[in-house]
């Protein structure tokens, strides 16, 4: 009998008593920081303690992990380096046992579109496309499409977003925006999703859904996520808990 286990591991179970791997199939995606610091907050972070700054760190693949800290400590700054849009940092952030900057621009667009997924801080929703179109515009982007029309209807009504899906995004509220970019995130796969305070502007019965919603496309991907946000909360049955 051959069974997988969460991280992709095929064991074989014979009538003898030695378990032995196979075959192993890729891994999911492995992130690593080794000794990570941002240039322009040296001085300010060397100061402190932190979970993650100037740390040996390892991302279980598949793990819900939260990263909590106070305003301006690099929530940010961290999510910018994890999607490498950013590199100003000593120090380094493996992908798969490589740095960043060994991937060449067509494997990091690869990487992007199949296995990680961003909801940045400050939304980025294209205010002359509509809210419908935003979302749209990321699934069709995919070589092969892997969400549907339906689905993308169905996520809508669960965050209270149908009706201003054929608004303008120039004139959505921030909440809105703010759930039209959780939608647009998980319209693609991942194996790692990357949301940056993703509840900042939502009241509690709306974040309780988007988190909902969130942990179902994760464990339908067996995907793993990182959270940055302000406070404590116990929205998501959380692996791993960072201060920053
Ligand atoms: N490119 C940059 N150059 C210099 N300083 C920067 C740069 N980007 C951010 N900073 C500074 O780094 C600090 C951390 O910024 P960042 O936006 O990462 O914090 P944050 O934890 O996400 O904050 P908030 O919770 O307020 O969103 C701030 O003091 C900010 O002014």
């Amino acid at each position: 009998m051959v069974f997988q286990n969460g991280h992709g591991f095929f064991f074989a179970i014979t009538n003898q008593t030695a378990t032995l791997p196979c075959i192993r199939i890729p891994t999911y995606m492995q992130i690593q920081l080794e000794n990570l610091v941002p240039v322009p907050l040296k001085d300010k972070i060397l100061q402190r303690s932190s979970d993650i700054w100037n740390r040996q760190v390892t991302f279980t693949p598949g793990h819900f992990i939260k990263i909590k800290a106070p305003s301006g400590t690099g929530k940010t700054t961290l999510v910018h380096y994890l999607y490498h849009i950013r590199n100003d940092y000593t120090g380094a952030i493996l992908v798969n046992g490589k740095p960043w900057p060994s991937y060449s621009k067509n494997n990091i667009a690869d990487i992007r579109q199949k296995q990680v997924s961003v909801v940045f801080q400050d939304l980025r929703i294209f205010e002359q496309l509509s809210a419908q179109e935003n979302i749209e515009l990321k699934r069709i982007m995919m070589p092969q499409p892997s969400c549907t029309a339906e689905k993308i209807q169905e996520m809508a009504a669960r965050l209270n977003v149908t009706h201003v899906l054929a608004q303008s995004g120039r004139t959505l509220s921030y909440g809105e925006r703010q759930r039209i970019a959780i939608i647009r995130a998980l319209v693609q796969p991942f194996e790692w999703l990357i949301m940056d305070e993703p509840f900042s502007h939502l009241d509690e019965d709306n974040a309780q859904r988007a988190a909902s919603l969130i942990a179902e496309e994760c464990k339908a991907r067996k995907a793993g996520f990182i959270l940055t946000d302000l406070d404590h909360d116990n929205r998501f049955e959380y692996d791993t808990l960072y201060n920053l």
